[in-house]
């Protein structure tokens, strides 16, 4: 098989779809890979790395994508990207279609097979692909946030820890799954006073295991979530239905009610943010105000620690990259039901049910795909 890499085109995004000891892999099962000019280049990896580990340089992303049978990539494509995806390509890399409209009927016109790296699912329940990521943007939150926070960006000037005799800051993560654990981590670490909030009560048992007295836990609940972020002055949202848009569960109303200079990091942007002012941003132009709350929603927080991300993101792909490669789509989807799972859209049908109640469109099982 042929596999393309194109070099991401979203704003600041530095990552890469493959690095070159997974080029290195691939072509020794006997696959060949094409590796866009510079695509490792803001990830620390130089044309002549990935030339060492087997691959071809092309300088031109339109021949990539013409003659790939698969493409890798990190982002969701972008308008000039899904233009260029045809009829059987095999498309492998994140989406987030839930709520992104016109990226749905793109790839449903394109007829490409699109496997989405964030609704892969593991034996445990868990999301493999998007856990390494969302380590990494969970512990970036009060990270950007305490940025966020200086008076010079906007924001309440509050020192996340405080200082001997002058309280911390109140932070309040919403979502205590694998983001929202990496943020309480951090958070905790910089000496802030921690709240987090889920609806599920094993992870709040699983929080309060691992954190013991030194957070909150909170059940979710309507007027829970009012309370707390009308003290909070940093609010990380990371809540997540898999496949789904976010729920919004901080209204307009909520937002107007917190502190003046509070901050929002909204890491459950990519699925569309878990609060109504939420608007996705770029690394650079990464904040607005909202009722004199500072807003930081960017879609792909771990592009701005490129290396660290590539390689995190690179060996929990490359297992399934191989299958791919190796088995054809077909047989890899119907060999692993997990990666089964990842299939959003393939030959004009969508195959991921959250993402066709979305948009309301209709649903097809992968299932009967595979079968046809
Ligand atoms: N902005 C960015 O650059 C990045 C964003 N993400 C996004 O971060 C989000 C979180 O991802 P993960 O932490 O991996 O998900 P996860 O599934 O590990 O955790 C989500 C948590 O939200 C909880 N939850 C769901 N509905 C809730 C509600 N109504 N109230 C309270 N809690 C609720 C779940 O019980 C779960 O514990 C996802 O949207 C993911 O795509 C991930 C990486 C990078
Ligand atoms: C998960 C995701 O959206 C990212 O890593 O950018
Ligand atoms: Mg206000």
């Amino acid at each position: 098989m042929l596999i393309g890499v194109p070099k991401e085109i979203k704003d600041n995004e530095f990552r890469v779809g493959l690095i070159p000891s997974s080029v290195a892999e691939l072509v020794h099962h006997g696959h060949k890979v094409w590796v866009e000019t510079n695509a490792g280049v803001g990830a620390g990896l130089s044309d002549a790395d990935y030339a060492g580990a087997g691959a071809e340089i092309v300088d031109n992303p339109d021949i990539l994508f013409a003659k790939a049978d698969m493409i890798v990539k990190v982002k969701e494509p972008l308008a000039v990207e899904r233009k260029k995806l045809r009829q059987g390509q095999i498309l492998f890399t994140y989406l987030h279609l839930a709520p992104d409209a016109d990226q749905t009927h793109d790839l449903v016109a394109s007829g490409a097979v699109c496997i989405a790296y964030e609704t892969v699912t593991s034996a445990t329940g868990a999301l493999p692909l998007l856990t390494p990521m969302s380590e990494v943007a969970g512990r970036l939150a009060p990270q950007v946030g305490a940025h966020s926070l200086e008076k010079a960006q906007g924001g309440r000037g509050i020192l996340l820890g405080g200082v001997p005799g002058v309280p911390a800051a109140e932070v309040v993560i919403l979502g205590g799954g694998v983001s929202g654990t990496h943020a309480a981590t951090i958070a905790v670490g910089m000496g802030a006073k921690v709240t987090v909030v889920d609806r599920s009560a094993e992870a709040l048992k699983r929080l309060a295991a691992q954190f013991g007295t030194s957070i909150s836990t909170v059940f979710s609940t309507r007027s829970a979530i009012e309370e707390l972020v009308k003290r909070a002055d940093l609010l990380i949202g990371t809540v997540l239905v898999p496949g789904a848009a976010a729920p919004k569960l901080v209204s307009r109303d909520m937002v107007r009610s917190m502190k003046p200079g509070a901050v929002i990091v909204d890491v459950a942007i990519d699925q569309g943010g878990c609060i109504e002012t939420s608007k996705a941003t770029t690394h650079s132009n990464p904040t607005y105000v909202v009722d004199g709350v500072v807003h930081y929603c960017v879609a792909n927080m771990p592009g701005a620690v490129a290396r660290t991300s590539t390689f995190a993101l690179n060996n929990v792909t490359l297992p399934f990259a191989v299958a791919l490669a190796d088995k054809g789509w077909k047989q890899a989807l119907r060999d692993d039901p997990h990666l089964r799972n990842g299939l959003n859209v393939v030959d004009g049908k969508i195959t991921c049910r959250p993402v066709a109640e979305a948009h309301n469109l209709a649903y097809v099982s992968t299932e009967s795909v595979l079968q046809a």
